[in-house]
C-alpha cells in the first residue's frame, strides 16, 4: 500500500539537515554530500555572473569528490526555466540538484527537484532574502510571480567570504526581509483574533527575535564584513525554519509582503524583495498603529532604501501598490483588511516619508 504524506501540512517541519555558514564553506561541499549520501550525478543551477562566482569551483569541488557534474545556465525565474532544468536534470540522470547563486537559481533548483523528488542544496552567493533556506520558491507562472510550496533544501552551505563581497545592497535588502517579521506577525495575530486562524506561537516568537537582532545590530550591519554576513545570513537560515514550523509563509510574510508583491506585478521596474518588503514594513507597522520610526531608523542605519526614490519606484506606484495589496492574496488576512481608500493609501505613504 503506498502511503500517502502531506508535507506541507503544519504537522510536517522539513528542515535542512546540514547548514553550514562560513569562510571558505564552499569547499565543504564534497564533505557535505558524503555526509548526506548524496552520490551520483549532480547538477548545478547556478546563472552567468554566478557561475564564476562560486559555480565552476562547486563544479570542481564535486568533481573532485568523485560526483559526475553538469550545469544549466539559468536567466529568469519562470516555469519554462523549471521544465528546461528538470529536462536537463532526467536526461543526465541527476541524482541530487544544487542552486548555486542568488533567489532565482535556489527558487529553480528548489522547485525542479520537487518535481522530480530528488535532494537539492542550497549555495547562497548573496543574503537577499529568505528563500536561500526556505520550502518556498518564488516563480513567474503565466506572466503572474506566485509563490508555491516546494521541498526545504536538504542542505545550505553560505559561504561569508562570497556573500560579503556581494554588492551591500543584496544584504541590507536580507535585512528588509527579516525585519518585515515584525508586521508578518502582527497580520498573523490580527487574523488570529478576527478569523480565528491558526497561530503558531513558537514559530512567530522565531520570527520576532530575528527581527530584534538585527534591529539591534543595525549599526554594526557593514560592507565587507563577514560578520555582518554571517549575521544576517543565520537569520535568513532561521527564518526558513519559522516558516517551516508554521507550515506557511506567515511568521515571514504578512502585509508587507503583499504590498511588495503587487510593486512586483505594476512597477515598471521593481526593486529587490527585500528592499520593499523593508518600506512596506514601514507602511504597515504606522497601520499597526506601532512604532514604525524604529524600522525606519534601522533600515536607514543599515543602508537599506526607506523611499520610493531610494527604490527608484515612482509615488504612483507606491499608492497603485497599497490600493491592490490585500486582493494579491485574499486568503491571507492582514491589517489591509478589505482595502484602503485611495486618501488612506496616500496618507499613509506621505506620514511614514515613503514619498514626499
Ligand atoms: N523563495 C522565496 O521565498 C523567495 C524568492 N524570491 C525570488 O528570488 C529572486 C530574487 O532574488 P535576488 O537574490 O534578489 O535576485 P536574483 O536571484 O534575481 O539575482 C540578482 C542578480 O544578482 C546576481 N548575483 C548573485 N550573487 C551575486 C554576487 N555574489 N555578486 C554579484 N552578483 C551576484 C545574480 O547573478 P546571476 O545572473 O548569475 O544569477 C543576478 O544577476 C526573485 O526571483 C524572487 O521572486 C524572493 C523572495 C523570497
Ligand atoms: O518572501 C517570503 C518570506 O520572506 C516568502 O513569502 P511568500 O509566501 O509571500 O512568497
Ligand atoms: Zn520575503
Amino acid at each position: 500500500m503506498k502511503l500517502t504524506i502531506d508535507k506541507n501540512s503544519a504537522k510536517w517541519m522539513q528542515l535542512p539537515r546540514d547548514v553550514l555558514v562560513g569562510h571558505g564553506v564552499l569547499e565543504e561541499v564534497g564533505y557535505v554530500c558524503r555526509d548526506l549520501k548524496l552520490k551520483g550525478n549532480a547538477l548545478i543551477v547556478t546563472g552567468s555572473t554566478t557561475w564564476d562566482i562560486a559555480g565552476r569551483k562547486v563544479s570542481n569541488f564535486l568533481e573532485s569528490a568523485g560526483s559526475s557534474v553538469e550545469t544549466v545556465i539559468t536567466c529568469k525565474a519562470t516555469m519554462e526555466e523549471v521544465e528546461k532544468v528538470m529536462e536537463k536534470a532526467l536526461e543526465i540522470e541527476a541524482t541530487f540538484l544544487l542552486g548555486v547563486g542568488s533567489g532565482r537559481s535556489i527558487d529553480l533548483a528548489k522547485l525542479a527537484s520537487t518535481r522530480l523528488e530528488l535532494p537539492f542544496i542550497s549555495v547562497p552567493t548573496a543574503a537577499s532574502h529568505d528563500g536561500i533556506a526556505s520550502s518556498r520558491a518564488s516563480i513567474v507562472d503565466n506572466g503572474k510571480s506566485t509563490s508555491v510550496q516546494a521541498q526545504a533544501p536538504i542542505a545550505v552551505i553560505a559561504d561569508t567570504e562570497i556573500i560579503s563581497a556581494a554588492p551591500f545592497r543584496f544584504l541590507a535588502a536580507g535585512c528588509g526581509d527579516i525585519i518585515s517579521n515584525y508586521t508578518a506577525v502582527m497580520d498573523w495575530e490580527l487574523a488570529s483574533r478576527l478569523r480565528n486562524e491558526y497561530f503558531g506561537e513558537y514559530a512567530a516568537a522565531l520570527s520576532r527575535m530575528a527581527a530584534r537582532v538585527i534591529i539591534e545590530y543595525a549599526d554594526s550591519i557593514k560592507p565587507q564584513h563577514e560578520t555582518s554576513a554571517r549575521l544576517v545570513v543565520k537569520a535568513l537560515v532561521s527564518n526558513g525554519v519559522a516558516m517551516s514550523i508554521a507550515g506557511s509563509s506567515r511568521p515571514a510574510s504578512g502585509s508587507e509582503h503583499m504590498f511588495s508583491h503587487t510593486l512586483d506585478r505594476i512597477a515598471p521596474k521593481s526593486a529587490l524583495h527585500g528592499e520593499q518588503c523593508g518600506v512596506g514594513t514601514i507602511m504597515m507597522m504606522y497601520l499597526h498603529g506601532g512604532n514604525w520610526q524604529e524600522i525606519r531608523e534601522a533600515l536607514k542605519k543599515i543602508g537599506a532604501p526607506v523611499t520610493a526614490e531610494e527604490l527608484g519606484i515612482e509615488d504612483k506606484y507606491i499608492i497603485e501598490a497599497l490600493l491592490h495589496a490585500h486582493s494579491i492574496r485574499p486568503e491571507r488576512y492582514t491589517i489591509l483588511g478589505s482595502g484602503l481608500t485611495p486618501s488612506a493609501a496616500e496618507k499613509v505613504a506621505r506620514i511614514t516619508k515613503v514619498i514626499s
